[in-house]
């Protein structure tokens, strides 16, 4: 099954919008994992296997495994996911983008080496460097539309000409062009950041029901019942709303699965309850 049906029959199946972010910091792990060699391996399948029933995706980040020399982990929290969660797709947030033959490496990376259904892309560098993504037709393909981050305006916010002779900001000729000429196969999702309540429903109304990946509630402070307002699909569905700290560290102690796992299911009711 291709990622899109994956996602798709995750949304129905377990009625949640919610995608569980991954994203490893040693220094905040729980006392227990102080003298485990494999902490990184071993507090994110905890953390996994506590949250998964209420997850629609896990989104592993890989900065977070790389700096700490951590691919091994990786691979194996991966291969550990697709086994133990086998109805849950994986997005390996990449944030590649490079020319077409780097790029080319880049997919292999993210679909050969680490297995993952998804990864997440920077449109930046234009067609043909997302192109080796794109044509893996049963692969999700996560490309940055609105960022969650302060600066996000900076560039993506630039007014560039559209078609009928005016104006628009650069990050909704994004997502215009993607909808409109990279997604042949079906495959592509847009992010857009919680944090931005406005734009997300600009984005919406453009792109039809195309997944978006959302990230920027719990630590960033986004809103979740104004994303699920202002973004959801025709169907109630069409959002990944993705959420890392507030749900790895939701408690420092003993109890930092069962907390984990609360947190992320309050997340599926708030988001559930404004659909
Ligand atoms: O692509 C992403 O996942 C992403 C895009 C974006 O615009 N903002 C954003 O925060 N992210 C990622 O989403 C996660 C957010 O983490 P928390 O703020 O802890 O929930 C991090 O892994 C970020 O790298």
């Amino acid at each position: 099954m291709g990622f899109m049906q994956a996602l798709r029959a995750r949304w129905s199946a377990a009625d949640t919008l919610v995608c569980v972010g991954l994203d490893p910091e040693p220094a905040k792990f729980p006392q227990t994992f102080a003298a485990d060699p494999d902490a990184v391996f071993a507090f994110c399948r905890d953390i996994a296997d506590a949250t998964a029933e209420f997850a629609c995706a896990f989104k592993p980040q890989i900065a977070h495994f790389a700096a700490l020399g951590a691919e091994d982990a990786l691979e194996r929290l991966i291969a550990h996911l697709h086994a133990a969660h086998p109805g849950v797709p994986v997005i390996l947030d990449a944030k590649r983008g490079d020319i077409g033959s780097t790029a080319q490496r880049y997919a292999v990376e993210a679909f050969g080496r680490y297995r993952a259904d998804a990864v997440t892309v920077n449109p930046y560098l234009g067609r043909d460097s997302v192109q080796p993504f794109l044509d893996h037709a049963d692969r999700g393909v996560v490309i940055l539309c609105r960022t969650s981050n302060p600066g996000a305006g900076d560039l993506q916010d630039l007014i560039v000409p559209d078609d009928g002779g005016g104006g628009r900001p650069l990050y909704q000729h994004v997502a215009g062009t993607i909808a409109r000429d990279w997604n042949t196969h079906g495959n592509c999702a847009l992010v857009v950041g919680a944090t931005w309540p406005a734009q997300l429903a600009e984005v919406r109304a453009i792109v039809g029901d195309m997944p978006l990946l959302v990230p920027g509630v719990g630590a960033q402070g986004g809103d979740a019942e104004a994303v699920v307002r202002n973004a959801k699909s025709a169907d109630g569905t069409g959002l990944l709303v993705s959420s890392s700290r507030a749900i790895l560290y939701a408690s420092p102690g003993d109890d930092y699965a069962d907390a984990a796992a609360s947190a992320a299911r309050s997340l599926r009711d708030t988001l559930n309850a404004a659909r």
